[in-house]
């Protein structure tokens, strides 16, 4: 029989420095010793003077050594691969320990962390400075509580300075370092809510393998126990949230026992919803019954087209061919085409519009076609409307204001433009929702047993009826992540008016593990002073919303004109080339598809490649990938630049113009531009560049206020 391996989340840091060769070298040695622990090319050795007596070293390579844990007669635990002389180094302080306080097992530098608490006890900028200290509002105590190592707290008592924190936390196992940041600026009782209260079951276990199985410490360490499975876990490359979720992420998506009905999940950008959601569908689909199925929907192509990749990544082939992976347009034709029904293929939003626009021509009306469909998509198809008494009545949250003979010419104008369609057998992607959601109400047998839904903020009403018919009221029925700070198409539901109801199921995720403190803290800026909503009617909140890592200050700046702009944003993409990042992992966002080709065209000029993404070419290699802020929802790259972000074209000055004085339309107009603005400004891990020509944007003037250097002037 082989042996038990575990990996610690160190091994994957660790691996990260290593080229391809070494790395395979490491995965080789990591295979010999699960299935022939005793061959000869596996020597372990115990060490001289070591703090922890199960340490063991092994050669990898000339040059690498790996440190080990001998956990038992059967079980090694990998902590790191490093070149010789750092990894006896480490191999003699390191020290496996379990945190009192949470359960964790963790791998203490004990030498590197007492020389990082001297170096801040002894840092004469403590002496001259009269700042107060950094966390003097955590007493010993919290530290106690949050499980926090006790030789650090002299140190943390008296630093003034956040770089002496992010010093004195690099060697510390995750969870502290997590917890120490956090206390920045949020009280030891929030850092205990979000941090420590969400693992489970918290009992600490002596026995190193027993605690190993705790989900604190399945955050941090994998335990393998065949060949397959080890290769499987080091496949390069690695996404560590596939194996080391965090308590609070983990929880949720693999909990102890079912959930009793819906389940609600809001946080804030990069929080880790998407991942969550996956690992669920994961979990649902690894122990469905046999004929079960699980449907993992969102509301974009490109979204669903990353969810069904993360699902296979994740779950492999077998979980994948369980879960239907579908936008929930999709969703809709294919319970359609499933009845037999002939379903033509429905118009976009875009044609759909033009076709409004000819019809509101040749019928002579004066309402604006743009009002018109979203009274046809906000109201009568969202709200399943069939006659005009009911349209007329309808509650009309979030929607402009109309006078009765205002809504009565609508009435008039939308019936005829349905004959119309109907006549010419086209449809719409609602009517199409419509249809399939009382279809599949009839059917006796639902396609699903478990439905996880991703971006929830975006679904219209008329989805969320889709939605639950085709999943039995049943435990663990619907698991839903959303954020409506990021809601684009602003859709205002609240889930329990829809037999949706998530009271006593509803968690937020706080920390987000894709941008740069620098980065959330100008999105923070760009939303601040506005209310949002818990999609269930409640309020929501980012109060708790947190980045981890530091990263370069946005760069936001104006320019007199469109070519200048572009040619200092072509500048500031060769500068991020230079210094290594590639160009499919740079996106550009901008508000029309006009400006998108007129990146493109500039970026060509000066022989920068670039891409006009689209779902069928969003992983275009070797390009910048250049996309209307729409389209970013969701993604993820490590530089990000938003263009063109000037007054009256964000939000553009034909819409400010449609929506007249109404102050409540020109409210929500801003809303959700707002939000798009939000949502492209947190899509990158590491640099924001915001830029404009002429005046900036009314939207992105917290940027401007927050980051804006003193030379730069606006145009
Ligand atoms: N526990 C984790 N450890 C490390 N990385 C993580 C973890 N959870 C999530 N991530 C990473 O953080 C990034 C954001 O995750 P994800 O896309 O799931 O967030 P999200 O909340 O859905 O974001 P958004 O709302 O902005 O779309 C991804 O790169 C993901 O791999």
């Amino acid at each position: 029989m082989g042996m038990t391996i575990v990996l610690a989340e160190n091994l994957h840091r660790a691996l990260s420095d290593l080229d391809s060769s070494a790395r395979k070298r490491v995965v080789d040695f990591l295979i010999k010793l699960q299935v022939e622990p005793h061959a000869s090319g596996v020597r372990l050795k115990a060490i001289k003077n070591p703090r922890d007596r199960r340490v063991r070293t092994a050669r990898v390579t000339d040059d690498l050594r790996a440190v080990l844990l001998h956990l038992g007669d059967s079980m090694y635990m990998v902590q790191t691969v490093l070149p010789h002389d750092d990894a006896y180094r480490y191999a003699e302080q390191v020290t496996l320990t379990l945190n009192p306080a949470t359960g964790a097992v963790e791998a203490l530098e004990t030498a590197r962390i007492s020389d990082r608490v001297e170096q801040v006890v002894a840092a004469p900028r403590q002496r001259v400075t009269d700042q107060p200290p950094l966390l003097a509002h955590v007493v010993d105590r919290d530290y106690q509580r949050l499980g926090v190592n006790e030789e650090l707290v002299p140190a943390l008592r008296t630093l003034v300075d956040e770089a002496d924190l992010l010093e004195l936390v690099e060697p510390l196992p995750p969870l502290q370092r997590d917890v120490l940041l956090s206390l920045v600026d949020r009280s030891p009782e929030q850092v205990y809510a979000d941090l420590i209260a969400p693992i489970e079951a918290p009992t600490v276990s002596d026995d190193i393998p027993t605690a190993l199985a705790s989900p604190v410490n399945q955050a941090a360490y994998l335990v393998v126990t065949d060949a397959a499975e080890l290769k499987d876990a080091l496949a390069w490359p690695m996404d560590r949230w596939r194996t080391y979720l965090h308590p609070s992420q983990r929880s949720l998506a693999y909990p102890l026992k079912p959930y009793s009905g819906p389940v609600r999940v809001t946080g804030g950008p990069g929080t880790g919803k998407t991942v969550v959601a996956v690992h669920r569908a994961v979990s649902l689909a690894r122990a469905a019954e046999p004929g079960e199925r699980i449907l993992l929907t969102t509301y974009g192509n490109t979204l669903a087209r990353a969810l069904g990749e993360l699902l296979e990544r994740l779950g492999g082939k077998v979980v994948r061919d369980l879960v239907d992976v579908v936008t929930t347009d999709k969703l809709a034709r294919r319970v359609l085409v499933d009845a037999g029904r002939t379903v033509p293929s429905p118009l976009n939003d875009a044609d759909c519009l033009a076709a409004l626009r000819g019809f509101v021509a040749r019928t002579g009306s004066e309402l604006d076609p743009q009002l018109l469909r979203d009274e046809w998509y906000r109201i009568i198809l969202d709200l399943d409307l069939t006659s005009k008494e009911s349209y007329l009545a309808a509650h009309r949250p979030r929607m402009r204001r109309l006078s009765l003979r205002q809504r009565e010419q609508v009435w008039e104008v939308l019936a005829g433009f349905t004959e119309w369609l109907a006549e010419h057998r086209q449809t719409t992607f609602p009517q199409v929702t419509n249809e399939a959601a009382a279809v599949v109400s009839g059917w006796e047998t639902k396609p699903y047993r478990h439905v996880v839904v991703d971006e929830a903020q975006d679904m219209t009403v008329g989805q969320w009826r889709l939605l639950r018919a085709v999943v039995p009221e049943a435990t663990d029925d619907m698991f839903l992540v959303g954020d409506a700070h990021q809601r684009i198409y602003g859709r205002y539901v609240v889930l329990s008016h829809h037999g949706i109801h998530t009271r006593g199921r509803s968690r937020r995720l706080t920390i987000s593990y894709r941008t740069t403190r620098e980065i959330a803290r100008g999105g923070l800026a760009l939303l601040k002073g506005h209310h949002y909503d818990d999609l269930d009617g409640g309020d929501d909140t980012l109060d708790s919303y947190r980045a981890l890592t530091r990263g370069p200050v946005p760069i936001v700046a104006g320019y007199p004109t469109l070519a200048a702009e572009l040619g200092a944003l072509a500048e500031q993409v060769v500068a991020w080339r230079d210094v290594g990042v590639t160009m499919a992992d740079i996106a550009v966002g901008v508000r029309t598809h006009q400006i998108a080709e007129q990146v493109t065209a500039a970026f060509a000029d000066r022989g920068i490649p670039a891409a006009v993404v689209t779902p069928e070419t969003y992983d275009a290699q070797g390009a910048v990938h250049v996309m209307t802020v729409y389209r970013l929802k969701g993604l993820e790259y490590r530089c990000v630049a938003i263009a063109g972000m000037s007054e009256g074209v964000v939000p553009p000055k034909s819409m400010i113009a449609a929506v007249g004085d109404d102050p409540q339309a020109q409210r929500y107009l801003h809303d959700e531009e707002r939000a798009r603005v939000f949502v492209a400004a947190t899509r990158p891990r590491e640099a924001l560049w915001v830029s404009w020509h002429g005046q900036p944007s009314p939207l992105v003037l917290p940027l401007v206020m927050m980051f804006k250097t003193p030379n730069q002037e606006c145009a």
